[in-house]
């Protein structure tokens, strides 16, 4: 069953359409003819991942789970980005309270998202960094717009990404190529991430890579769905168990990171920088 939160707009026999009314952060669209819901985040400009809307992201996806869709797709509403990972703003001279929550809420996304039984594929309409990259990796196919980026670049914020959120990216990517590329924070271009296979397809566009999504989801229509499951998750346990076993140090380590002044003035120019790039273009 829904949660309270989200509201059926049309009958459920027809096309369904729901929307999640808290924060309308992320909707959800289940499609009736393939059964298939996609999660669409919509926090301009960049879907930056702030508390709120990595709780609604969390919610959206326990929506899916518990409405047995046949899989789920996870876009975003913005046209040029996925998603620009952590919003910088919940890092930088953080309250302390709120920072343990974002970093508890990126964990419960991922974990959500990663574990999660039903196929589930990534359309990346725009760039996906970090936090962008994390929710891609999570899935189980990508697809990718031309000319944009994706990839894990926390060094170059100072941070480091833990095991878990390197998990999905190295369940992909051959581990030389992903400790080459987390230590140089390198951003894969479209291009270069269907040649390293980071991304399975390329689209020319959002519609046609939701298209490309929900044709990978099909191919399982003659699979068995618990067989199915299990196998995955067989596949996907000794990440989310190793996960599990260090969550709450993973909290410590993170909130002690990020407080310390070299990171915080590390994340100050960061910002600085974005903000120059920005004057730069106009
Ligand atoms: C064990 C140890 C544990 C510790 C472990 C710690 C691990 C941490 C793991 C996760 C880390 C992260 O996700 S860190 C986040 C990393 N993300 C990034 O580095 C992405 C930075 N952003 C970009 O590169 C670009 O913005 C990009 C996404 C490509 C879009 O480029 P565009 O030209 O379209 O847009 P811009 O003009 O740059 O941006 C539009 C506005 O959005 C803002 N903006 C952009 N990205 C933002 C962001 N992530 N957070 C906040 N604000 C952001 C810009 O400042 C602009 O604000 P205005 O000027 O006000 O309009």
């Amino acid at each position: 069953m829904f949660s309270p939160r989200v509201v059926s707009l049309v009958p459920r026999t027809g096309p369904r359409r729901f929307m999640s009314t808290a924060s309308k952060l992320t909707t959800v669209e289940v499609n009736d003819k393939t059964g298939i819901a996609t999660l669409t985040m919509c926090r301009p400009p960049v879907n930056g991942q702030n508390l709120e809307l990595l709780l609604d992201i969390k919610s959206s996806i326990k929506e899916i789970e518990n409405d047995s869709s046949r899989g789920l797709i996870i876009t975003s509403a913005s046209p040029k980005v996925f998603c620009a990972g952590l919003d910088i703003l919940e890092m930088h001279k953080p309250d302390q309270q709120r920072l343990r929550a974002v970093w508890t809420e990126l964990q419960n996304v991922w974990c959500a998202l990663y574990g999660i039984s039903m196929p589930t594929a990534a359309a990346i309409n725009g760039h996906a960094p970090a936090g962008g990259c994390l929710l891609a990796t999570a899935c189980e196919y990508r697809v990718m717009v031309p000319d944009c980026r994706i990839g894990l670049n926390e060094t170059q914020l100072g941070i480091i990404a833990p095991k878990w959120l390197v998990s999905g990216f190295l369940n992909i990517l051959p581990k030389r190529v992903a400790e080459r590329a987390l230590t140089q924070s390198r951003l894969f271009t479209t291009d270069e991430a269907l040649q390293e296979g980071l991304i399975d397809e390329i689209a020319n566009s959002k519609e046609e890579a939701v298209e490309k999504c929900a044709a990978f989801i099909g191919t399982f229509s003659k699979v068995n769905p618990v067989a199915r499951a299990l196998t995955k998750l067989q596949f996907r346990a000794e990440n989310l168990r190793q996960f599990h076993k260090e969550r709450e140090q993973d909290v410590e380590n993170f909130l002690s990171l990020v407080n310390r002044p070299e990171v915080q003035k590390g994340i100050g120019a960061y910002l600085e920088g974005l903000k120059k790039k920005k004057a730069n273009k106009q």
